[in-house]
């Protein structure tokens, strides 16, 4: 088997994994986590999203977190944006990537974004141009590519036909979402492998929700098709609001002990994000769901004593 040296670990605690949050937390809180992150060593941090506030309330401070953040070179700060005045909301805050989430399921594109497949592809292609002419990158995701919350099975022809159109629109990186973390790897590789008949394979992510413990195994499953980006979120918070029952993204901590014990690279420092995984979960009365995180701090704590 065959596995990249180098592993590009996007960050999505700050968005993904705060978005579902019940109780609102604090700006200040945000602006911390994003910086920790990125001093931490990742290549790009998800900071925030510019979407409807009456859809998430827990991403309406977007703006003041991307205008608090310290800027470290080296780190992309994406932030998603559904339409144009979410587009125009980034680019004033200095968004250095947007990301277009759509669905390979109809079912979740109404649920999620109000509209159709065609219709959100509509919507994304004045983001794409006006991303384009500003020099932003661009980045789309596609939601529901091993499974739906509402409609069950999602044919790999879906998920495909998404990817090209975010190819043709100027998308730099294709996310291959697992939403609710269904996926299993020999699923994972067939999806990976059909998206990269159309995707270079250096530009397909794996995003992978881990609702049912899939998602080491699906990134291994990835990595040996050649997929070498993956989203991951610290101390695994999070879950859509609009995919019930969905828990957190993998683990980040998770992520890294395997990837340094496989001998893959990430730049990213394993030891500081189990202190940020044990602080924002202490921060927001949150437990700790990431298993290689608590064990390192609890080696750690006995080496202490
Ligand atoms: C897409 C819309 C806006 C359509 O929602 P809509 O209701 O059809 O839109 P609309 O154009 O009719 O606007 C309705 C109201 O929203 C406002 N509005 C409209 N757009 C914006 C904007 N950008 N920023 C701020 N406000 C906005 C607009 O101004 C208006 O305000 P009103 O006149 O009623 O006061 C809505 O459905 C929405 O915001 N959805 C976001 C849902 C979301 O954020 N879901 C979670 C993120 S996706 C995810 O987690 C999956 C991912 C990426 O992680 C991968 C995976 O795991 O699957």
């Amino acid at each position: 088997m065959s596995y990249p040296d180098y592993v590009k670990l996007v960050e999505v605690g700050p968005r993904d994994g705060l978005q579902n949050e019940k109780s609102q937390v604090p700006t200040e809180v945000k602006v911390e986590l994003v910086n920790r992150l990125a001093a931490a060593g990742f290549a790009n941090v998800e900071a925030g999203s510019f979407v409807s506030p009456k859809w998430v309330p827990q991403m309406a401070d977007s703006a003041a977190v991307m205008g608090a953040i310290e800027r470290r070179q080296g780190t992309i700060y994406s932030v998603l944006t559904p339409n144009m005045k979410g587009f125009e909301a980034a680019v004033e805050a200095g968004a250095d990537e947007v990301l277009i989430f759509g669905a390979a399921s109809e079912a979740f594109s109404q649920k999620n974004i109000n509209c159709s497949i065609a219709e959100s592809i509509e919507r994304f292609a004045p983001v794409a141009r006006a991303a384009h002419d500003a020099g932003i990158r661009l980045r789309g995701s596609i939601s529901c590519s091993l499974g739906c919350p509402y409609q069950g099975e999602v044919a790999p022809e879906a998920v495909v036909d998404v990817a090209r159109r975010y190819l043709d629109l100027g998308c730099v990186e294709v996310d291959v979402a697992d939403t609710i973390g269904v996926g299993t790897p020999r699923q994972t590789a067939a999806v990976m492998a059909a998206v990269a008949r159309v995707v270079p394979v250096e530009r397909i992510a794996g995003h992978f929700h881990d609702t049912y413990g899939q998602s080491l195994a699906n990134i291994v499953a990835a990595m040996q098709v050649g997929v070498a980006i993956f989203h991951a979120s610290v101390a695994g918070l999070g879950g859509c609001p609009y995919a019930k029952g969905a828990t957190g993204n993998v683990a980040t901590e998770d992520v890294l002990y395997m990837l340094h014990g496989m001998g893959i690279r990430t730049g990213v420092d394993l030891d500081a994000v189990v202190g940020i995984g044990l602080w924002i979960s202490q921060r927001i009365g949150r437990r700790n769901e990431s298993r290689a995180g608590n064990a390192l701090a609890a080696r750690e704590a006995a080496a202490c004593r």
